[in-house]
């Protein structure tokens, strides 16, 4: 039997190679199947065929071609199935435009994907020559079958869910043109029946796995710690968690698809969750403390509400500072314990507030008992890190070898009397928290080596370990003892100093703030006695004469001694622990200060005059000029602009000298 021929007639080779692959997947083993697409090319005339038009609109523009004898049908057409997946994808409630070439077909289709169950979305028919309202405008997405160059510009979403496909009765119409529809009637249906049914159990899977990713969401929101609730542009709840149900106590089955005012009465809440200028703001709610922070996801047009228990976090954070302190891993100082009045102690909090505020490393220098561990525990205890730990290594008390593994642990067996399982080092436990390495100045040269891998790498290795751990750890160091020196006799690393110097604090000795010592003797007589003591006028000027290279830590001592030894509630000369050197001293210079100081003041003079006949002066020509070397002259330039004396330029701009310099060269040549 010779096979039966149709021809295809379509718009646009889109459809047209849809339509032509749907027929031949159907009929094609019975039905010659040939195609044309008005867009692009048409045979000549036909005579005696069946012609196939793929909708009735095209009609004007095919019929030229439609000779005598063929007989026409018009596809009825519905959707094509395997494309809607996207659709479940939208939200709910969301408004789109439906895309297609006519209002009819437009309309028609809306019903067929209503029908078929995809109902959450709200469908705005859109055909060429319809005019939108200034709120459909507004619309970001868009479904077309196939028609993607007649959606709007204003559109930024567009989801093309294919050519529609030709439907049963259209088919078997044709069966029956051929006298077919007997024979193969039943075969042909079961053909479409087993597609369509495949297609929805597809549907219905994804339909499934939409419910269980739903479910998995609920179960994580609900998990969170907070109460979490969002509602959409319209103020309706899509989001509300158990502990939201906690704090309001309203279950969320109430909650979901109610104005956000059904659920929160409170106006200043309500004025805070709909106004755009604040993110957090703190309420009482129920009489619960909650921090609530606000935040928009603008791709979703949806407003997010967090409910954070104030009380349970300060709980929280307490329960995590005990866990440190019984650690003793713990910053106790605070900028409040460092008693000072005077304008250079002022200062020097107002500066060490501010380098707490950054990440980076602190160098604390200062004669011995002027504060420093005070300083670092009052820098950590005001830095981002300040609930995390805080451990003080200082170097001077533990031995070489200990001191090794103390700081980086070690793993198990690496040496004979290591611990089972190994040891976390100093370094590990202070990770997220500040490590404070006091007496910094006399740690060897071969653990400088080590400290300054730590700094450059942020990374630490155990003893025995073959594997780098990484830290996060803020360093802040501290030392009496002026590292340049020991930089110039070769007991201290350059590049070591440099790592940790990049904030340097400078804390003053008690003789440059002598106005300081009534309220510090007055605060460590009020923390070892209760009884009213008073410090007779001769001993107070006493006090505030002597030179106190011991500094604070020595007017502490001298309290201690002279409160113990007292004989009445009054402090009196006799109680002073060593009368002859509370007598107004001069403090012995050394020669190395001597020589020290000579070589300064040879240095600010060759600056100087080079500035005169020059301009600013490069180290070179300075060090040409003396008999030191290029090293040398480098430490002692930065001592000088340490003093500001000299203002050193960046690369090649050389030095020059303030007037604080030539005042002091002046000072020296009288
Ligand atoms: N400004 C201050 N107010 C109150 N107490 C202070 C102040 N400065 C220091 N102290 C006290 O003086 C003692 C010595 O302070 P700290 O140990 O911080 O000094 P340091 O500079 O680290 O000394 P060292 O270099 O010897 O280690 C401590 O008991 C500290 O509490």
């Amino acid at each position: 039997m010779r096979k039966q021929e149709l021809v295809l007639l379509a718009g646009t080779t889109e459809t047209q190679n849809t339509l032509q692959g749907q027929l031949n997947d159907i009929l094609g083993e019975f039905i010659t199947i040939h195609s044309y697409a008005s867009e692009d090319w048409l045979p000549g005339i036909l005579t005696d065929q069946l012609v196939i038009y793929s909708s009735a609109i095209i009609d004007e523009e095919v019929q030229h071609v439609v000779g005598q004898g063929c007989k026409v049908i018009v596809a009825r057409r519905t959707t094509n199935y395997e494309y809607i997946d996207q659709l479940f994808e939208l939200p709910k409630g969301e408004r789109v435009l439906y895309v297609n070439d006519f209002p009819q077909t437009a309309e028609e289709s809306i019903e067929t994907l209503q029908k078929i169950g995809i109902q959450h979305i709200h469908y705005v028919p859109y055909y060429p020559g319809k005019t939108l309202t200034p709120e459909q405008q507004t619309i970001k997405t868009a479904i077309t079958p196939g028609e993607m160059h007649l959606i709007p510009d204003s559109v930024t979403q567009k989801i093309n869910i294919g050519v529609r496909l030709i439907d049963i009765t259209t088919l078997m119409e044709i069966l029956e043109h051929f006298n077919l529809k007997e024979a193969l009637g039943g075969e042909i249906s079961d053909r479409y029946t087993r597609k369509i049914i495949e297609l929805s159990h597809h549907l219905s899977l994804v339909n499934q796995q939409t419910t269980l990713l739903n479910q998995h969401l609920k179960h994580v929101v609900d998990g969170v710690n907070d109460g979490v609730v969002a509602f959409d542009s319209r103020g309706k709840i899509t989001v509300f968690n158990q502990v939201a149900e906690q704090y309001t106590g309203v279950p969320s089955v109430h909650a979901i698809g109610k104005h956000i005012q059904y659920i929160f009465k409170q106006d200043s809440l309500l004025s805070f969750i709909f106004q755009n200028d604040e993110t957090s703001r703190y309420f009482t709610i129920n009489g619960m403390n909650l921090m609530v922070y606000r935040f928009h996801l603008n791709e979703e047009d949806t407003t997010v509400i967090i409910f954070k228990n104030t009380d349970e976090t300060i709980s929280m954070q307490k329960a995590a500072r005990h866990d440190l302190l019984q650690k003793g891993y713990i910053a106790k100082y605070t900028f409040d314990d460092i008693i000072g009045n005077s304008p250079i102690v002022l200062k020097t909090k107002q500066i060490a507030n501010r380098l707490a505020q950054t990440e980076l490393p602190v160098l604390i220098q200062g004669e011995s008992g002027t504060g420093k561990e005070l300083y670092a525990n009052a820098i950590h205890n005001v830095s981002s890190r300040k609930y995390q730990p805080f451990l003080a290594v200082n170097f001077s008390a533990l031995p070489e070898d200990l001191l090794e593994s103390e700081l980086f642990g070690y793993e198990e067996g690496a040496f004979t009397g290591a611990k089972k399982g190994g040891k976390r080092g100093l370094f590990e436990q202070a990770d997220g928290g500040t490590i404070f390495l006091d007496e910094i100045g006399d740690v060897s040269v071969k653990m400088q080596a080590r400290l300054l891998r730590v700094i450059q790498e942020l990374e630490i290795r155990r003893i025995g370990g073959n594997k780098n751990i990484p830290i996060d750890v803020r360093i802040v160091a501290a030392t009496n003892k002026d590292l340049l020196k020991l930089i110039e006799q070769g007991a201290f690393r350059e590049d070591l100093y440099h790592r940790l110097k990049v904030l340097t604090l400078s804390l003053p000795p008690l003789r440059e703030r002598t106005g300081d010592i009534p309220k510090l003797a007055a605060t460590f007589i009020r923390e070892q006695t209760h009884e009213e003591i008073h410090i007779s006028s001769p001993v107070m000027n006493q006090l505030k004469m002597n030179p106190w290279n011991g500094n604070i830590r020595e007017l502490k001592n001298t309290i201690s001694y002279m409160l113990a030894v007292r004989e009445s509630n009054e402090l009196k000369s006799d109680d002073l622990p060593n009368p002859v050197s509370y007598q107004p001293e001069t403090t012995q210079a050394t020669t190395e200060d001597i020589v020290e100081k000579q070589e300064q003041v040879e240095l600010l003079q060759v600056i100087y005059d080079l500035n005169q006949h020059q301009g600013r002066a490069s180290r070179s020509k300075i060090t040409q000029r003396t008999p030191l070397s290029e090293q040398q002259v480098r430490l002692r330039l930065h001592k000088l602009q340490e003093k500001g004396y000299i203002q050193v330029g960046k690369g090649r701009s050389g030095t020059a000298i303030t007037d604080a310099g030539v005042s002091f060269l002046q000072s020296q040549s009288l």
